[in-house]
């Protein structure tokens, strides 16, 4: 009796997450792709026949056929482990305040990375800033730290002037519990408690007014040339480290009403020293953030990332403290909220949406070891960033030697104080201290002969460091991650480029990037042992990233070779039965894909605009992203972080009508265009030829091209069919065309 109530008492509490096993997904999934494979094979192997009979006129041709297929093949392998074992994911945040009183959350430092006040405006940035005050997470439980790479008195002054506004806004949000804690969005209309008590609009009055007055200080800074004018460019490359914590109590405040502290940080910048983009910037924060209130968790956020409800923390914390309260202990490093963002248009003829990773992928991989790293909206253990290992055997660094400590994480007293503390909250009921921080952590020379940037904090080496660091510092080390998709009310929201050339130049920085690691003799994911002993599924996700931008070798062979050989008359698939159904399903595969997505909707034109662009893409960034990585392979040019810039709403008014932008457009694009004339021409040679002498041999190719003329319809477009500003600049228009006719010259 005594030990049944003993064991009642001690019953575990409700779990504060659950996930989901979507089980007749997976046997779909995994059926579909037994029957592709099947086809795939079933071409391939009528290609090695053709090869090995006699009769062949063009060995190299089949050759080079025979490789494109073999690598759509294996690329399409790989992508299959990202579809393995899709789960869902659910946190229960009243069981977290059931279990956890709320003074007791343990604190998170939220990390906003911004660089470039001319392509990223200030508002935006603070309105990213401020929203990350509202969270609803107790004020001294949360610190903010803005990272500013451009080092500008512009956003330091709107920094300050935003502080201001949170002093207002961030007790708003919480005293009416205001769902939306972006004031740009919530003051626009995203407001769920209009007609709402009289006290609640009065009070939404007077704080809009202060949100426009911060518009307006902004604005008139932007414009002082004593501000904005006085930072040139050079000194945004070369200047002193700077840290400023504005937050301070004034006579009258209440201390449970006090927003997070906000703590400003510009890095040291010298040409000499290397600055290692994004991840350098991050590594600075965490160092800051370490001396400052080194919280053991972290929340990183892109500064046109900006929260978009209030919950996210706690949703977080429901599966980050699962942790310590379960035996034995998961691994779980970090939670990952889908990148989801508030410009895209409804005909997203970028497939900006990336529903490919966020919307599919991510999913799956959950179902593995968790979805990968993925720059933005994530919470983070600190510890883990340090380099620590998950249980068993986990590396305590509270315990590690204060010299071992200082080669890996640099010669700052308090730095290697606050690792010895055990990250835990030796300040947490107290504000920031009102000393001076000291600067020294966010200098050039600090992380010289330390682990900075390889064995502790975010990865350099590659320009896409989210994608590096979460192989390399969690999965491979044993640590998981999970992927907590909040609905229908979204946790963080972006903005999207909204011209071509934008969106073709961050294709081609990722797929560059992730290349260069996909190849790299120490980092492949395919030989990185660790990484493959713990999942195989995963090791697979980790190379279909990597090396996704060898894309671009088959579908320049499907641009080039069936278009010069059908004007040449010889037929190029030995099967054409075999060809056409492997076709099929391919499409097919991605339709379903998409339709799941969308929770069953038949949604085409999604499917349309993702097949447009995949294969623009491919002959694009994916191309140019092949080449800049065989560069950086060869020594001769270091990989470079091109910013995107973030448009204000009005810029993207072509793309919202779902018309191409080509404004800008470089040399990038000229791969593309070339090949659509390429293709144009050879449909149009190809069937006044037929018209002579008819080749039923070589209606599949035909048919190919024409899919391919279809996919390309809006190059064309731009090319010859548009006068309007924002057609295909007429210098690449010429190049294309001329290039297309030396190739036609040359093989035609
Ligand atoms: O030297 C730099 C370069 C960039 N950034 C910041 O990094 C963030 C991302 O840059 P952005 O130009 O917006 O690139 P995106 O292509 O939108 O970023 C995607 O791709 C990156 C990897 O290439 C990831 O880090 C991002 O999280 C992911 O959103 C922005 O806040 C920048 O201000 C810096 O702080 N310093
Ligand atoms: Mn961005």
């Amino acid at each position: 009796m005594e030990d049944g109530e003993k064991k009642d008492s001690q019953a575990p509490p409700p779990p504060l997450s659950a996930v989901h096993v979507n089980r007749p997904l997976v046997a779909a999934n995994r059926a579909m792709a037994a029957v592709h494979a099947a086809l795939v094979a079933a071409v391939i192997a009528h290609r090695v026949l053709a090869l090995l009979s006699v009769s062949v006129v063009s060995r190299h041709v089949d050759v080079a056929m025979a490789l494109a297929d073999l690598t759509l093949l294996f690329l399409w392998t790989l992508s299959q482990s990202g579809l393995w074992r899709p789960v869902t994911r659910a946190a229960f945040p009243d069981r977290l305040l059931a279990a956890v009183p709320r003074d007791a959350l343990p604190r998170v430092d939220v990390l906003v990375v911004t660089a470039d006040p001319d392509k990223e405006p200030p508002l935006g940035v603070m309105n990213t800033v401020v929203s990350a005050m509202a969270l609803d997470y107790p004020g001294a439980a949360l610190s903010v730290y803005l990272s500013d790479d451009a080092g500008s008195p512009l956003t330091l002054l709107a920094a300050r002037k935003a502080y201001a506004f949170a002093r207002a806004w961030v007790p708003f949000c919480r005293r009416h519990s205001v769902r939306c804690p972006w004031p740009d969005r919530y003051f626009a209309g995203d407001d769920d408690a209009h007609g709402g008590r009289e006290e609640l609009a009065e009070e939404r009055a007077r704080v809009k007014k202060l949100y426009e007055k911060l518009k307006a200080d902004i604005e008139a800074a932007n414009k002082d040339d004593n501000i904005s004018g006085s930072w040139t460019k050079a000194e945004r490359q070369d200047h002193d480290a700077y840290v400023e914590i504005i937050s301070g109590k004034e006579d009258g405040d209440e201390e449970e009403e006090m927003p997070p502290a906000l703590v400003y940080v510009a890095r040291e910048k010298r040409r000499a020293w290397p600055d290692h983009f994004k991840a350098g910037a991050l590594n600075a924060l965490l160092r800051v953030s370490g001396v400052v209130s080194n919280a053991p968790y972290v929340l990183v956020l892109d500064c046109d990332m900006a929260c978009n409800s209030r919950a996210s923390a706690m949703d977080a914390m429901c599966f980050l403290l699962l942790d310590d309260r379960r035996s034995p202990p998961t691994n779980l490093a970090f939670v990952q909220f889908p990148q989801m963002f508030h410009n895209l248009s409804h005909n997203d003829i970028y497939t900006n949406e990336l529903r490919y990773i966020f919307g599919t992928r991510w999913f799956g991989l959950d179902g593995v070891r968790g979805p990968f790293l993925s720059g933005t909206g994530f919470y983070v253990r600190r510890d883990a960033l340090y380099g620590a290992t998950p249980p068993p055997g986990s590396t305590d660094l509270s315990s590690m030697d204060a010299g071992d400590l200082k080669a890996r994480f640099g010669h700052s007293d308090r730095l290697v104080a606050s690792l010895r503390g055990g990250g835990d909250d030796q300040r947490r009921r107290r504000r920031l201290p009102p000393e001076p921080v000291e600067s020294l952590v966010a200098t050039c020379a600090y992380e010289a002969g330390t682990a900075w940037g390889t064995g502790v904090g975010f990865m350099y080496q590659s320009v896409v460091e989210d994608y590096f660091t979460g192989y390399q510092r969690f999965f491979s080390r044993g640590w998981t991650s999970a992927y907590c998709y909040p609905e229908p009310r979204p946790a963080f929201l972006g903005s999207v480029p909204t011209n071509l050339n934008d969106v073709l130049v961050q294709n081609k920085r990722w797929m560059s990037g992730m290349l260069a690691v996909g190849v790299s003799r120490h980092h492949s994911p395919l030989a990185c042992r660790p990484l493959l002993r713990a999942s195989l599924l995963q090791a697979m996700g980790y190379a279909y990233f990597g090396f996704a931008a060898l894309y671009a070798v088959p579908v320049l062979c499907y641009a080039t070779l069936p278009q010069l050989c059908l004007l040449h008359g010889v037929p190029l698939f030995p099967c054409p039965a075999a060809a056409a159904a492997a076709f099929a399903s391919s499409l097919l595969l991605h339709l379903a894909e998409v339709c799941v997505a969308r929770r069953g909707r038949m949604d085409l034109r999604t499917w349309w605009n993702e097949q447009r662009f995949w294969v623009l893409n491919a002959l694009t960034g994916q191309l140019l992203g092949c080449v800049s990585a065989a560069q950086e392979l060869l020594g001769a040019r270091a990989l470079d972080f091109d910013l995107t810039t973030k448009a204000a709403d009005a810029d993207g008014r072509l793309y919202q009508d779902g018309v191409f932008d080509f404004t800008g457009c470089s040399t990038l694009l000229l791969p593309a265009t070339t090949l659509s004339v390429l293709n144009a021409a050879a449909i149009v040679a190809g069937t006044w030829k037929m018209t002579f002498q008819f080749a039923g041999e070589l209606l599949p190719q035909l048919f190919l091209m024409c899919y391919g003329a279809a996919l390309s319809y809006p190059l064309l477009e731009g090319m010859f069919l548009r006068w309007d500003a924002a057609r295909v600049p007429p210098r690449i228009t010429a190049l294309s065309v001329a290039s297309a006719a030396v190739l036609l010259a040359v093989f035609g």
